[in-house]
């Protein structure tokens, strides 16, 4: 990928006084009582909006949150208010909208250094379309734009590519250039035996990277809501698991083809399950290949992790994203905390650790290992498709340097 513009590239001339349309990725996760649990995304963008405001930019921050299907006030952005505001040491200003009108008469308010926080981009199904339309209404409330979603920077949408058409011109903000800088020289050249782990609960956006994993990574660890799909595909009995029905003959091909490269692929050996998806579920251990009906499975049972450690005792470098079980309940923490401590006690020892994904991030936080690790990564999707090899159109659309 060619170097990109940065916004430390651009002159005084270029901000002051300037509407800049900032993408950021502020989807953190929150409480049921819209609480932030983790607010690492929230002060890795504050670098790059304390420069534009110090060189006097009017501030126009742009983010998701979570996936809403159309306006959806679970999915505000409001909640986040407060702790920006509090990293930022201004008041940031917000609107119910995020084009139209209103958002305009507060743009046109904004002074030189203040920062304006536009509503949930994707309340608007146009936003994840990348619909040119929606993208110059975004546009036209700016003068130019910095992506600083790194998160984010693997969706071609009209907040992360579209905009980038119609703003001249269109820079990298210092989130992204940090990670880009980080991730491209580790995962170009990785220190082998290197080792995936991969979670979580967006399987269908995932298991699509395995494949191109398998020739990068010598052992590839699976776990999470990742790992129901590829029992279902042996036969296995999944009870009521997260399981991605069109995706099985994809997770068989899989296995057969981590066999024939000589990747080491491990699946958890026992599973936690839960009769029901709640904190106080009744819980037991039980061996993968069974789990019973009217069960799921919401983390790694103790063999597993006891497998999953011994593996990666070999490794060099390790790349880490989606949690092993449900983390947000203490029940079915031990998988993700266990692998956690796993990784900060190899960083220890030299293994290059990198974690990413606003979730496992949040878990390495709550186990107090984060500044433990090589790398804390703000993207999780992104960061897999980067080490495949892949463009990220979010940068892709940005200047040349
Ligand atoms: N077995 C499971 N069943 C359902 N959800 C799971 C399971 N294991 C993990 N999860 C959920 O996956 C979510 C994180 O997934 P994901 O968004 O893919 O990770 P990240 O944000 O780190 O990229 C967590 O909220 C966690 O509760
Ligand atoms: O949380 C995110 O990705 P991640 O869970 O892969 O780290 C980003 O904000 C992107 O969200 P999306 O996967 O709904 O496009």
């Amino acid at each position: 990928m060619a170097t990109k513009k940065s916004v430390g590239d651009l002159k005084e001339a270029d901000l002051k006084g300037k509407k800049v349309f900032v993408r950021v990725d502020l989807n953190v996760p929150l409480d049921d009582n819209f609480n932030i649990t983790d607010d690492t995304r929230i002060r890795a963008a504050v670098p790059t909006i304390k420069y534009l405001m110090g060189h006097g930019s009017k501030v126009i921050l742009s983010s998701h949150l979570g996936r809403p299907k159309g306006v959806t006030p679970k999915y505000s952005l409001k909640p986040l208010v407060p702790r920006l505001s509090e990293l930022l040491g201004v008041e940031v200003k917000m609107e119910n909208d995020c084009i139209g009108e209103e958002v305009e008469k507060m743009v046109a308010a904004l002074p030189d250094g203040g920062v304006l926080l536009l509503e949930n981009v994707r309340f608007y199904k146009e936003e994840e379309k990348n619909d040119p339309e929606f993208a110059k209404k975004l546009a036209s409330l700016a003068d130019l734009y910095v992506n600083d979603a790194f998160g984010t920077a693997h969706r071609a949408h009209a907040s992360t590519e579209g905009v980038a058409k119609y703003l001249k011109p269109s820079v990298a903000g210092f989130l992204m250039q940090k990670e880009l800088d980080y991730l491209v020289g580790a995962v170009a050249n990785p220190k082998k035996p290197f080792a995936a782990i991969v979670g979580g609960s967006k399987v269908s956006t995932k298991i699509g990277v395995i494949e191109s994993l398998l020739a990068k990574v010598d052992i590839l660890i699976l776990g999470g809501g990742m790992m129901f799909t590829f029992y279902k595909a042996q036969g296995y009995a999944v009870g009521s698991s997260l399981v991605e029905e069109d995706k099985l003959d994809l997770a068989t091909s899989l296995l057969e083809k981590a066999k024939a490269k000589g990747v080491s692929l491990l699946l958890p050996t026992d599973v936690v399950v839960a009769d029901k998806f709640a904190a106080d579920a009744n819980s037991k251990v039980v061996p993968a290949s069974g789990i019973p009906d009217g069960w799921m499975g919401l983390d790694i049972g103790p063999d597993s992790i006891k497998n999953f450690s011994e593996s990666l005792d070999t490794t060099q470098t390790i790349i880490w994203n989606g949690p092993m079980g449900v983390f947000e309940f203490e029940k079915f923490a031990a998988g993700t905390e266990a692998v956690a401590k796993k990784l900060a006690e190899l960083s220890g020892k030299g293994v290059t650790t990198i974690i990413g994904g606003g979730d496992s991030v949040a878990a390495v936080e709550k186990a107090g290992l984060a500044d433990k690790m090589s790398h804390i990564s703000t993207g999780g999707g992104a960061s897999l498709e980067l080490l495949e090899g892949k463009q990220l159109p979010g940068v892709l659309a940005l200047n040349d340097a």
